[in-house]
C-alpha cells in the first residue's frame, strides 16, 4: 500500500485555490454530505465545534470516499500530545490555533515529525500507516503531512515573517474572528480597518514565501482576499448555512 497523497498539500504549493467549508456540525454523516458537494478541502473543527478524536475519526473515514475532497483538522491547541493522536488516526492536513510566534510554530512541526527531525511518538501499527499496510510509512509520513498555522493575535500578526519562515509551516491562516477581537473590533470582521489589516497580512504572507488562507462567510470579502493572494479560502460554514436555510424554510410557510 502506497502512502496517502496529501492532494491539498500539493494544490496549495502549486499555488491552485483551494476552495474549502468549515465543518462545525460534529456529525459523520453530515461531513461526508458535505464532502460531495464540490468543495476542495472541508476544515473539520476540533477547536469551536464539540469533536473529539472519535468523532473527528468518523469524519476522516466519511470524507474518504470523495478523493476530490480533503479534509483539514483544526486541533483544540498547539500540543504535542493532541497533535500524536491525530496524526496516528490518520490526519494529514492540520489547522493548529493561535500560533503567536517562530518557536511555537516550530513546536507544532516537531510534534508532525519523528525523530532526529522531531518528537513525534512511534506507534507501528495505527490507522495512519494503514495498520502497517503503507511500506516505508515511518520514513516518509512528513512529506505528506500538510501543518496551517493560525495567526489570529496581535502578537502573531507582529511576528507573521518570522511564522512564515519557519521550516515545515505549509500555510499561515488568518483568523479574522479572534484577531477582530483582538483588536477592538469583536464581532465586527468586516470593519474597514479588520479588512485592511487582513489584506496587508495577506501580501505579507505571500511577500514572505508562504501561503495565506482565511475563513469567511461574506462573498465580497472572500474574493478581495482570494485577489489578495490567499490560496486557500474557506466561503461557509457548515452550521450558519443549516441555520439560515432552516429559517428561510419556515418564514416561507409561517411568515
Ligand atoms: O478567528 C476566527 O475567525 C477563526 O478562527 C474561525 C472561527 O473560529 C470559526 O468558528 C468561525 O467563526
Amino acid at each position: 500500500m502506497d502512502l496517502p497523497i496529501n492532494h491539498f498539500k500539493r494544490a496549495i504549493m502549486a499555488g491552485e485555490q483551494q476552495i474549502g467549508l468549515w465543518s462545525s456540525l460534529a456529525s459523520n454523516i453530515t461531513t461526508e454530505v458535505l464532502a460531495g458537494a464540490g468543495f476542495d478541502w472541508l476544515l473539520i473543527d476540533a477547536e469551536h465545534a464539540p469533536n473529539d478524536l472519535r468523532t473527528v475519526l468518523g469524519q476522516l473515514q466519511a470524507v474518504m470516499e470523495y478523493p476530490k475532497t480533503q479534509a483539514i483538522v483544526r486541533i483544540p491547541s498547539n500540543d504535542k500530545i493532541e497533535i500524536k493522536r491525530y496524526l496516528d488516526a490518520g490526519v494529514l492536513s492540520f489547522l493548529v490555533p493561535m500560533v503567536e510566534t517562530a518557536d511555537e510554530a516550530r513546536q507544532a512541526v516537531a510534534a508532525t515529525r519523528f525523530p532526529p527531525d522531531g518528537i513525534r511518538g512511534f506507534a507501528g501499527v495505527s490507522r495512519s500507516s494503514r495498520f502497517g499496510r503503507i511500506k516505508n510509512y515511518h520514513s516518509r509520513a512528513h512529506e505528506e503531512i500538510c501543518i496551517l498555522v493560525q495567526v489570529e493575535s496581535e502578537l502573531g500578526i507582529q511576528n507573521l515573517e518570522d511564522i512564515a519562515a519557519v521550516p515545515g509551516v505549509d500555510g499561515v491562516f488568518i483568523g479574522p474572528g479572534d484577531l477582530s477581537a483582538a483588536l477592538g473590533h469583536l464581532g465586527d470582521q468586516g470593519h474597514p480597518d479588520m479588512v485592511a489589516l487582513i489584506e496587508k497580512s495577506i501580501h505579507r504572507i505571500v511577500a514572505a514565501g508562504n501561503r495565506p488562507g482565511i475563513l469567511t462567510g461574506d462573498e465580497s470579502l472572500a474574493r478581495r482576499y482570494m485577489a489578495a493572494g490567499c490560496i486557500y479560502t474557506a466561503v461557509g460554514l457548515d452550521t450558519g448555512i443549516l441555520a439560515r436555510g432552516a429559517e428561510a424554510l419556515a418564514r416561507k410557510f409561517k411568515g
